[in-house]
């Protein structure tokens, strides 16, 4: 408030020549004390109303000239000065009254104490309105108590958190209702010194200050100040846990084997662990944090996954030369996607590996000897040799043991290293028969010794006959089995005198007239297809019935390649048994290799290659680039020949030029000898060349006739 808003306006203007009862005249009119006098419109000094009460004491005549009363010495104050300057003024001057002049000097009032007083009061006024309206505007919650603890004042904010109505409080003590506010309202008045504590008032909790209040130098109450922390404090444990929570994230990405990184949802890096950092030889996260992931990682297929919240695993990648197994998984909250975790796995992928291919092999073998244990009941040891878990086998090896338990003799088909003889075996052993297993292969003894292999013969019966002669395979097999292998390759000729010994079971020695009897059980084998053979005329049809009693029927190795896991694991820890070597077993892509091949040579052929390939295993798999296959031709029986196609046939290893020429060219071999009927002749002849070139290529790619021809 400026001096203006307050002086009087209407003052007492008096001309120089004027006499103390005009003043007094106008005093009582205008109720003032205070007369400005002016010569020609110039203010030149006041008059006052203690100067015209000295002036009638004197006895002077009320009509005298005011000018002798008449203050030079005025003290004036500028218009647009505050009240409190004003007051300031007169207390120092120490003056009832100041003249108000405006800017240029010319008198615009007077102001009197008595305006001083109104001006101020108007102005604590406006100021405790101010202070009210403060007050109710604050958030914080403030209350004030006298020295009785009664409630003086209140804001709005504590009326609410103390949740109270004004009237319930003014006016009221304290101590009923918050008594430990109370308390320390007291001990601050006793005190009479500030302090703040964290206070706790229902469910809520404040920081309260407490500040004595002190009037005219002396205490008269109390106020406390509550600031409402329970939100923070709410925040700060949320604030707690979240470090927490970080804390327990970077120890677990620290301690994490493999690299994990994490990034925002512009696919920012926002932590990587020292995994990570070390698979792509950064120094330090700095150098990660906040890059894009795709300049960080550029193998990462980050656009693959960015419109996807499905997280994909196990994707294989090369990193730095690494082999890495990438896992992606998006972090989502309220159904949005706010970042990714990737993680890498790449330490240790061989340890792995190992341990998946060892329970590979364990399952492999647990397999095994569970469908060996189940065959307890009908199989002995023999039967157990024979490696399978083809239901086919299976049936076959009831079959046989079946068969064992007779006398009748026994026809095993089936192509070559398929197991015939190991049939055979363990039909002899399971049959329980006293005599020896004999075995005679008919197409590797030449014709003109067969009969004496045979039947024995007696001292002197040709020249060069041992001395006191030799027993034949009948004799030696008597009480046993005579196993009489490649049976189809047995001349005419000798097909009669074994039909006789099987009917009559009686023979003589060559060079002997003595009849022998013998107790021969035969089981006979043949790749050959006998009934053909019947037909050409080359096999005696009373005597395939005499062997085909019963009839065991051995399917390839092709047919059955469920058969060649446990086979390989069962040839491995024969060889091992052998040369000791640390081999676990064989990779999957070894074994899909082996079971996609076509195994002309059956089972023997994959004992050999397997023999071959843990010869080259330096490591502690085989893997399937040790394993060398031949290119498959066909497999040509008797005339009945199918041509496969040699060059598809090792489907699992790519031909170089070279191979492929020469795979090209032995087919091209193999379809002309089918064709021609296995006539070399005429199959030189379908290929344009001379037949010692023909003759040559044979030899060059080893096609031989008794594996895969039927020379005329
Ligand atoms: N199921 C099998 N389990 C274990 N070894 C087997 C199995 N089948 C065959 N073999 C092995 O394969 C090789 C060939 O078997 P075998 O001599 O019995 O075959 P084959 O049919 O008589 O052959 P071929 O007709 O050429 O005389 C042998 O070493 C044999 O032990």
């Amino acid at each position: 408030m400026q001096v203006r808003h307050l002086m009087t306006t209407d003052y007492v203007q008096i001309q120089k020549d004027g006499t103390a009862r005009e003043v007094l005249e106008q005093f009582l009119s205008k109720r003032q004390d205070l007369a400005c006098i002016m010569d020609n419109g110039n203010f030149i000094g006041i008059v006052t109303k203690y100067a015209l009460y000295r002036l009638l004491l004197k006895s002077h005549s009320i009509d005298t000239n005011i000018h002798d009363v008449m203050i030079r010495e005025v003290v004036t104050v500028n218009e647009n000065e505050s009240v409190y300057f004003a007051r300031e003024l007169l207390l120092k001057e120490q003056v009832g009254h100041a003249v108000v002049v405006n800017s240029k000097g010319q008198v615009t009032g007077v102001m009197a104490k008595s305006d001083l007083i109104r001006g101020l009061t108007i102005e604590t006024n406006n100021l405790v309105h101010r202070l009210k309206t403060l007050m109710n505007h604050l958030q914080e919650s403030v209350l004030s108590v006298d020295l009785d603890l009664k409630v003086t004042s209140i804001n709005a904010s504590a009326l609410d958190y103390l949740e109270l109505k004004e009237d319930e409080i003014t006016d009221k003590k304290i101590t009923g209702c918050f008594p430990d506010l109370a308390n320390d309202l007291n001990q601050c008045i006793h005190t009479e010194k500030s302090r703040l504590k964290r206070i706790k008032l229902a469910s809520k909790t404040a920081i309260a200050s407490f500040t004595p209040i002190k009037e005219w130098n002396s205490i008269t109450g109390a106020m406390v100040v509550l600031k409402d922390v329970t939100a923070y404090e709410t925040v700060a444990k949320e604030l707690e846990t979240t470090k927490r929570m970080e804390k327990i994230l970077d120890s677990a990405l620290k301690l994490a084997y493999d690299g994990v990184v994490i990034t925002d949802h512009s696919g920012k890096v926002t932590k990587v662990n020292q995994g990570f950092l070390a698979l792509y030889g950064f120094q330090s996260q700095d150098e990660v944090i906040g890059r894009p992931i795709d300049s960080v990682a550029p193998e990462f297929p980050s656009k693959k996954t960015v419109h996807s919240n499905e997280p994909f695993e196990g994707q294989l990648m090369d990193i730095n030369g690494n082999k890495a197994i990438l896992t992606q998984m998006p972090i989502i909250q309220n159904g949005k996607r706010i970042g990714e975790i990737f993680k890498v796995l790449y330490q240790q992928l061989e340890v792995w590996k190992d341990l998946f291919r060892h329970m590979e092999k364990l399952e492999n073998e647990i397999s095994y000897y569970r469908s060996e244990l189940s065959k307890v009941s009908y199989q002995n040891d023999s039967f157990a040799q024979i490696i399978s878990k083809s239901k086919r086998i299976d049936t076959l090896k009831k079959e046989a043991y079946i068969a064992a338990q007779t006398f009748s003799n026994v026809l095993i088909t089936g192509e070559s290293g398929t197991g015939k003889e190991l049939f055979a075996d363990a039909i002899h052993q399971t049959s329980g028969r006293p005599g020896a297993f004999v075995k005679v292969n008919c197409a590797a003894i030449p014709e003109n010794l067969l009969e004496s292999e045979f039947f024995g013969y007696a001292e002197g019966a040709f020249t060069g006959a041992k001395k006191g002669g030799k027993p034949g395979k009948f004799e030696l097999a008597d009480c046993g089995t005579l196993f009489l292998d490649e049976i189809g390759d047995m001349p005419l000729s000798l097909q009669a005198k074994l039909l006789r010994v099987l009917q009559e079971r009686e023979f003589e020695q060559i060079g002997d007239i003595k009849t022998r009897k013998v107790d021969v059980r035969i089981v006979a084998a043949t790749n050959k297809d006998l009934q053909q053979f019947i037909q050409e005329g080359k096999f005696r049809e009373d005597l395939y019935y005499r062997i085909h009693v019963i009839h065991l029927r051995i399917p390839p190795l092709r047919e059955r390649p469920e058969d060649i896991p446990l086979l390989c694991s069962f040839f491995l820890e024969k060889f091992k048994s052998r040369i000791p070597k640390t081999i676990s077993g064989l990779t999957r892509e070894a074994i899909e290799k082996l079971q996609a091949y076509e195994w002309p040579g059956n089972v023997r052929q994959l004992e050999n290659v397997l023999e071959r390939a843990f010869h080259f295993t330096s490591g502690k798999w085989m893997e399937a680039e040790h394993i060398i296959l031949e290119p498959t031709a066909t497999v040509f029986e008797s005339g009945n020949a199918s041509v496969t196609n040699a060059i598809s046939a090792n489907r699992s290893q790519p031909l170089n030029r070279k191979q492929l020429i020469n795979e090209t060219e032995k087919y091209a071999l193999i379809q002309a000898l089918s064709k021609a009927g296995g006539n070399r002749t005429k199959a030189a002849k379908i290929l344009g060349i001379s037949r010692s070139t023909l003759y040559q290529k044979l030899n060059k790619y080893q096609i031989k006739e008794e594996t895969q021809f039927k020379i005329e």
